[in-house]
């Protein structure tokens, strides 16, 4: 297990693409984060990278509808996909939207892990299922995390993640499920503990690739 930490707060936006095929080269590491409009995924994204406006919050669900890729350090990026399944994007986007994201997680090479934001109120929608199975079919590894889990006082919040923790076992593959706050903070540290992981797979020989304090970045 790898205890060497990346520094996220070096993250700044490269560019916006309209969709998949735009994306910048398929090279280096990418982790992608992705969930239902108004999951909290703005917001993660924000605190994991102690930003305040690096991705855009709005209280207005499906706001985020470009594909933000931000970069950490050279050939490190965060992927913030647009939300998906709001109600108001007609149904025919929605499709072209599923078949695209479903081709990208099963072919893109640098994608080396994906983050499914879930309300911790609603997880598991239809949509949502159908990410965690077409992220096990592509041996993809998966951090989902429950959001807002400040909604939930401690004992209904720690029941949620265990009942979760056991209905994604049908998936097979690497699902880890964690509770998450933007707003207090909360399961912040075991986040990036597990984005760390993937970003600094197969380079354990680079000396100080990353440091916790950013010094390589
Ligand atoms: N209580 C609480 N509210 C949160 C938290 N994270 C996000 N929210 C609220 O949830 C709403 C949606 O948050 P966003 O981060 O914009 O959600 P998003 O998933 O990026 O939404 P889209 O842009 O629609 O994809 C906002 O009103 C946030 O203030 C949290 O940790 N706790």
């Amino acid at each position: 297990m790898n205890n060497k930490q990346i520094n996220f707060n070096t993250a700044r936006f490269i560019t916006s693409a309209p969709d998949i095929n735009q994306m910048p080269e398929d090279s280096g590491i990418e982790i992608a984060f992705a969930g239902r409009s108004n999951a909290g995924k703005s917001s993660a994204l924000n605190t994991i990278t102690q930003q305040k406006s690096l991705a855009r919050t709005s209280k207005t669900p499906g706001r985020t509808q470009l594909i933000n890729v931000f970069e950490l350090s050279e050939g490190k990026r965060l992927i913030d996909l647009p939300g998906y399944g709001y109600a108001k994007v007609p149904e025919e986007m929605k499709l072209k939207w599923q078949r695209a994201l479903s081709v990208y997680l099963q072919h893109r090479e640098s994608l080396k892990g994906l983050v499914v934001l879930m309300d911790i109120r609603h997880p598991l929608k239809d949509i949502d299922q159908q990410l965690l199975q077409w992220a096990s079919e592509s041996k993809l590894p998966v951090l989902a995390l429950l959001t807002k889990c400040d909604k939930l006082k401690p004992g209904p919040r720690k029941s949620e993640v265990l009942r979760v923790r056991e209905a994604v076992t049908v998936f097979g593959g690497d699902i880890r499920v964690e509770s998450f706050s933007s707003l207090k903070g909360l399961g912040l540290d075991r986040a990036k503990e597990i984005l760390s992981e993937w970003l600094l797979q197969d380079q354990d020989d680079e000396p100080a690739a990353a440091s916790a304090d950013g010094e390589n970045a």
